[in-house]
């Protein structure tokens, strides 16, 4: 089968982007995973994939697929992609767009200086939608919000539609993401596994992140987790309500004015190159 694609990065998290509006979409897990796969496809962190919308007042419906195959609900750097594709490729002549994903409806605007600007929603502290089972572990509250001991460290647990567990530390350089992020995605109180997030706080308008995503490992960014990180900071007295967060790919400006507010991110997104695979 003959798959064209576009290859597309935001803040360096990269993408397959797959445009299934006109042809109805028939990978399977398999073939996303040799798509996915830096050696033997074109490699991407996260496989993107646009529909038609199927609900009334969207635009489209997106789709993500983690490397592994794997349907998640959610990707923030993904969606800065998603709306520069629609757009760039005449999808679309709007500059507002609203996409459904698996459990949002996500208000995108491509600004004059080429950034996207995400409405993300609300985030949700409920512990049954991440989920997180917290049995058997005593929060310490801080702020009127909790920490959570996970692995010997204190995590702050958020969904942003997918699930983040998000700690801080002094130095996010030498922060043990590589060691210490697969057994937080993996620990017992996450049952669909979680995104471990390492923030190291410099201002109150300024952090530094790095991200161990679910599925896809360390990425050079993630803008869920970064949400959720400055979304915790916020809530444990840490952080303003407008912070630049720092990834290892580039800056995304990620803005909470508290409650039932939305979480709005502002970052790049660029295409890298067409291309066509055949799998
Ligand atoms: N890179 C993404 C998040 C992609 C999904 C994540 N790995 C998960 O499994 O939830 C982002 O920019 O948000």
């Amino acid at each position: 089968m003959r798959v064209p694609f576009t290859k597309m990065q935001g803040a360096g998290n990269d993408f397959v982007v797959i445009d299934a509006t006109r042809q109805p979409f028939s990978l399977t897990a398999e073939q996303m995973r040799l798509l996915g796969d830096r050696r033997f496809g074109v490699g991407c962190d996260q496989i993107l994939v646009i529909e038609p919308a199927t609900q009334a007042g969207a635009d489209f419906r997106y789709r993500i697929f983690n490397n592994t195959g794997d349907e998640v609900e959610h990707c923030g750097n993904g969606a800065r992609c998603f709306v520069r594709y629609v757009v760039d490729a005449g999808l679309t002549d709007k500059r507002q767009v609203r996409v459904d994903t698996m459990n949002r409806r996500l208000l995108l605007t491509l600004q004059d200086d080429g950034r996207v600007t995400v409405d993300m929603g609300p985030p949700v502290f409920d512990h049954a939608a991440l989920p997180f089972d917290a049995k058997g572990l005593t929060p310490r509250g801080v702020n009127g919000f909790e920490l959570w001991p996970v692995e010997g460290v204190e995590v702050a647990v958020v969904s942003m539609g997918n699930p983040h567990a998000v700690q801080r530390v002094d130095d996010v350089q030498t922060a043990p993401v590589l060691t210490l992020g697969p057994r937080i995605e993996h620990h017992v109180s996450f049952p669909r596994r979680v995104n471990a997030g390492f923030m190291q706080v410099l201002a109150r308008d300024r952090i530094v992140l790095r991200v161990f995503e679910r599925d896809a490992g360390e990425t050079l960014a993630c803008g869920t987790g970064a949400c959720a990180a400055v979304v915790a900071g916020i809530r444990l007295g840490w952080l303003d309500a407008a912070v630049e967060v720092q990834t290892l790919g580039g800056q995304l400006r990620i803005e909470w004015a508290g409650g039932q507010s939305p979480v709005l991110m502002t970052g790049p997104a660029m295409k890298v190159f067409d291309g066509e695979i055949t799998l």
